[in-house]
């Protein structure tokens, strides 16, 4: 897509949106309520006109420039967050729902389909309310791809189902779409996008901000906003000399070169480590302030000596301190810096 622009009575939602998805990949594209997710996705399904820009798909042009293919004939399969499946049908009626007629008798089809999303071939004569959520939400997996199409859409398919259900049905759905469909999935889940998608791009008021590998994104991402809300980080003030940054935390590496001055210095939680007691001339000085045990682990807040900065740092649940300890901490890795010189 390229240019895509797209107002609701005067108010723009769409500022110009380019993007493509590589065939045979997964694009997670992820944002916060309200900042555009559906409103693109119903763009390229075709179900809403943009104002402005292109959609291309196998390289034919599906809307601009005095285009506007029908949705039915984009060869895009949607997969909805819920209620996909008509519960009038049985399963295997609900997957032959979108096959020309001449196709819908073919059994193996059927069977080829369950097969694919993980569900056994008996189910295909029961009725979808003998089945859980997760085993639904295959099932409009199975009907959205059983026309082989160029694109499958996937609108937040897991939200509606608890965390058991969740990781299941995403296994069946990475592992079906393992077999080289192209897919975006719409998702405000940081987690899910980072584990799911080849790439990740990332829209905020209608912009995207960045478009990565999962990796990239969380090692480096582009603004601190970003990085706050793909996951948990400390941002301290820091000068950049060199290829490293000085900041209370120490002469820290960076992981991507940044202009000398003054900056804001990123680190995620898990960076900052115990050291060992052998390690005495290492690390600063720190005491507990407050500990957030999950079990496998547990968030602590750390209070630098000689600083009236707090920092957070994660560590697994068997090296939980307890609160009031005095402990050295030090940083792993790189580090990323945001300068300032626009303040
Ligand atoms: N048909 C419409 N008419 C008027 N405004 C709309 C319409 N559809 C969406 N909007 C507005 O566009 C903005 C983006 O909405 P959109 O549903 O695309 O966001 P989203 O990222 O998908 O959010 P969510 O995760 O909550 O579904 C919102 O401010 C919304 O109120």
């Amino acid at each position: 897509m390229s240019g895509l622009t797209k107002s609701f009575d005067g108010h723009a939602v769409l500022h110009g949106i380019d993007l493509s998805v590589a065939a045979g990949t997964l694009l997670a594209l992820l944002g916060p309520s309200g900042s555009g997710k559906t409103t693109l996705l119903r763009v390229l399904c075709g179900f809403e006109r943009a104002d402005g820009g292109t959609v291309e798909i196998d390289g034919r042009l599906v809307a601009g420039d005095g285009v506007h293919v029908p949705s039915e004939a984009r060869r895009i399969g949607y997969v909805p967050q819920e209620g996909a499946v008509f519960p009038h049908l049985s399963v295997a009626q609900n997957i032959v729902f979108g096959l020309p007629r001449a196709q819908r008798r073919a059994r193996h089809r059927v069977d080829e389909l369950l097969e694919l999303v993980g569900l056994p071939g008996s189910y295909g004569e029961r009725p979808p309310q003998a089945l859980s959520g997760g085993q639904q939400q295959r099932v409009a997996l199975a009907r959205a791809l059983a026309p082989a199409p160029s694109l499958v859409m996937l609108d937040e398919p897991f939200s509606s189902l608890d965390t058991a259900l969740r990781i299941e049905t995403r296994e069946a759905v990475t592992n079906a779409l393992a077999a080289g469909a192209t897919a975006v999935l719409v998702t405000h889940d940081q987690s899910e996008a980072l584990s799911l998608g080849h790439a990740v791009a990332v829209l905020s008021n209608g912009r995207l901000v960045q478009t990565d590998t999962p990796e990239a994104l969380y090692r480096r991402p582009a603004t601190p906003e970003l990085a706050t809300f793909i996951g948990d980080a400390v941002l301290l003030p820091g000068v950049v000399h060199g290829d490293r940054v000085e900041c209370e935390m120490g002469r820290l590496m960076l992981g991507r070169a940044a202009n000398a001055g003054l900056v804001d210095v990123m680190i995620r939680p898990l960076q900052i480590r115990f050291c060992s007691d052998t390690d005495t001339d290492q690390g600063h000085e720190a005491t507990v302030e407050s500990l957030t045990f999950y079990g496998h682990d547990a968030t602590v807040g750390l209070r630098l000596v000689n600083s009236a900065s707090v920092v957070s740092a994660r560590v697994a649940g068997h090296l939980s301190p307890r609160i009031g300890e005095r402990v050295r901490v030090r940083v792993e890795g790189e580090v990323i810096a945001y300068s300032r010189a626009q303040e």
